[in-house]
């Protein structure tokens, strides 16, 4: 048993960041300023537990002024609509581009974007990335998959399943957020905060990169995922979903195979794809009942003829329709039940700081330096690269971020998280350290487990390492330090999350790792190629990124069973603006003082590793037999 932690103890690591900005930064510049009034204001926030947007502490405006926020964008399309254009074609157009990650255009969208809708991808399509077909899976891509889960086996106790989101009746806006949308017309924050934050607005909103059915699917598939990874057959999953596979649009269809397992087709099905996704809850719930193993069910009464065989007698008959009926009010529920279920997951960082909401968005607990970051981003040529910021919300006495949800419609999401730089601890946790070396005796335990050998003979007598010597050692024995960043975490498609990378730190490891991550598939692979040079071009156009040092922020990479993927930058809660006349250029190794933080060092050896995992996944495809 693990004692108690301070770890638990001290949860929001917003506000510890806070404090240690202001206190080593060098003392009469504008940015020192900045940063003990708002930490003042923060203690004072922590105090009342009262946001304060519109806190004259707050970081310079002009953030929110840009922010692409909706009803800009909305407005610009009526606009359009009116002056005799279609709005639709209009945005056909956007979404074309969506799919295009290539840099001209990315920076292109950034700069037209005020006049169409954001062009920025929920996921691209892997396909209009590359014009490449789309490849079933084959046995080899099957058994790597499979291989990586043998590999690095999950206690089941991992495979969490989120809570159930908030329901919008239970939120409450922040007071200051309301107080600003009453105020006058300058402030940047009511900007953003005017947005209806109703399901009607986020529907527009979603518009072209969610279809919100889509996204329930999305969702429950990842919840289907997980309790079928749990069975793990997906050889078989994957030739029952070809035989399946009759195509009926706008109907709820479900069926099962031979031995019971039902599957789900509906109204979320795409034009252009075929699929037929087991529903473990039905099957498990259909398979203890009577009606399971032979049967069919089906929405439509046409369609339910053929559910029942002719030598069936009246009374049999009359006992199933009974079923059906139960099973009608049953899929009725589901519908509903829909809304709220999720397989929704935080991967990597501090359990519970991110949590799901509904409409497609996210809750992060407040940390007031990543929240003025995403304000600045918001208007930053990175703005494609980050999810969408809508403000805060206050719920049962505790702030949140409120971020577009970056798994929303995805089905059966593949998620990895990546954290970039070469150090992941600021400056100021150093100089701390020196002055209050505070023990942690559960960074002790979780270094002894990786390597007893790895504390030294005083730390093994004090039962405990400092914070900033387990972050060194992290560092160190993954490839944070050697290659300027390191993987997190791993969520496969059928759920299982993966975090044990703590000694993947060899070219050779991550590179392994990254073609099991994508089963080898070489147009995904490709994809995230295509997006991390569409972000290095970004990273250039960005005057956000020359100005901060960021450290323990991540990619999050993901794609889904559509062959969609997309890379987002997350966790800004260690991000700090650099002194008034300081630019960073991340691409030189940090020694103390300079503040380097590494992020292209790593975004070059990660990009590296990716070509040389398509080289791999190409020349193995090729050795396939056909
Ligand atoms: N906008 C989002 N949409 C979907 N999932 C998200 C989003 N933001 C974060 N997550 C999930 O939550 C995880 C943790 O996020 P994040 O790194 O921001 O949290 P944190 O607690 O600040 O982490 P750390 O302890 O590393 O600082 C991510 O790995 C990802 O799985
Ligand atoms: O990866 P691990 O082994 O789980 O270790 C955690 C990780 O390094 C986090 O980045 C760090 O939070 P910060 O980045 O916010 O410092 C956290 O410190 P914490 O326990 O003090 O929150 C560590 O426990």
């Amino acid at each position: 048993m693990v004692p108690a932690t301070p770890k638990s103890r001290v949860k929001f690591p917003g506000n510890v960041h806070a404090d240690k900005t202001k206190k080593h930064l060098p003392n009469g510049n504008a940015y020192m300023t900045w940063l003990q009034e708002f930490s003042s204001s923060r203690a004072q926030n922590n105090k009342t537990q009262v946001s304060s947007v519109s806190d004259e502490n707050f970081h310079p405006s002009g953030f929110m002024k840009d922010l692409d926020s909706p009803p800009e964008r909305m407005s610009t399309m009526s606009e359009k609509k009116s002056n005799g254009r279609d709005g639709e074609s209009i945005r056909d157009v956007a979404e074309d581009k969506m799919f295009d990650f290539s840099p001209s255009l990315n920076n292109q969208s950034h700069h037209n974007k005020n006049t169409v809708f954001r062009a920025r991808p929920k996921l691209a399509d892997a396909h209009a990335v590359l014009s490449s077909k789309l490849e079933e899976p084959t046995e080899t891509q099957i058994n790597a998959y499979e291989e990586m889960e043998d590999m690095k086996p999950e206690p089941l106790e991992r495979v969490c399943v989120d809570p159930l989101p908030i329901p919008t009746g239970a939120m409450t806006e922040d007071k200051d957020v309301e107080e600003q949308r009453v105020k006058g017309s300058e402030n940047l924050v009511e900007e953003g905060s005017k947005v209806p934050l109703n399901a009607a607005t986020r529907k527009s909103l979603w518009r072209g990169k969610v279809v919100p059915k889509e996204g329930m699917r999305g969702r429950l598939g990842g919840l289907e995922s997980i309790d079928e990874g749990n069975e793990g057959d997906f050889n078989k999953r994957m030739h029952r979903k070809k035989s399946w596979g009759t195509k009926h649009r706008n109907v709820q269809t479900f069926g099962s195979s031979q031995d019971g397992e039902h599957y789900m087709q509906g109204s979320m099905e795409r034009d252009d794809e075929e699929e037929l996704v087991p529903h473990p809850f039905l099957s498990r719930v259909l398979l203890h009942s009577s009606a399971s193993s032979s049967s069919s069910f089906n929405n439509s009464s046409a369609e339910s003829d053929e559910v029942f065989s002719e030598s069936e007698d009246t009374a049999a008959r009359r006992q199933t329709m009974k079923k059906c009926r139960s099973w009608r009010t049953f899929l009725t529920m589901m519908q509903w039940s829909k809304r709220t279920q999720s397989s929704w997951i935080q991967l990597a960082g501090h359990q519970g700081n991110v949590r799901l909401s509904e409409g497609g968005e996210v809750l992060k607990r407040f940390c007031k330096v990543e929240d003025v970051c995403l304000q600045a981003l918001m208007s930053d040529a990175l703005c494609q690269f980050v999810p969408h910021y809508f403000g805060h919300i206050s719920q049962d006495g505790e702030r949140y971020i409120r971020l577009e949800d970056l798994l929303s419609g995805l089905k059966h999401p593949v998620i990895m998280d990546c954290k970039m730089g070469v150090r992941t601890y600021q400056e100021e946790e150093i100089i701390k350290a020196r002055t209050n070396a505070n023990v942690r005796s559960d960074m002790y335990q979780k270094m002894v487990k990786v390597d007893p050998a790895a504390p030294t003979a005083e730390e093994h007598a004090k039962r405990g390492v400092t914070k900033v010597r387990y972050l060194q050692w992290r560092d160190d024995s993954s490839s944070t330090s050697s290659l300027g960043f390191r993987i997190e975490g791993i969520v496969m498609g059928n759920g299982k999350v993966l975090r044990d990378f703590y000694k993947t730190h060899t070219e050779a490891q991550v590179t392994e790792t990254l073609l099991s991550f994508t089963r080898r598939q070489v147009h995904i692979l490709e994809a995230y190629e295509s997006r991390l040079q569409a972000l290095s071009e970004a990273l250039k156009e960005s005057t956000f990124f020359y100005k901060h040092e960021i450290i323990g922020s991540s990619l999050l990479f993901v794609h889904d069973c559509s062959s969609k993927a997309n890379i987002w930058m997350i966790d800004f809660g260690k991000t700090i603006p650099t002194p008034e006349d300081v630019q960073l250029r991340h691409d030189v190794p940090w020694v103390e003082g300079n503040r380097e933080d590494g992020y292209i060092i790593g975004l070059t050896s990660l990009t590296s590793l990716l070509r040389e995992a398509i080289k791999q996944a190409r020349e193995q495809s090729q050795e396939q037999p056909l």
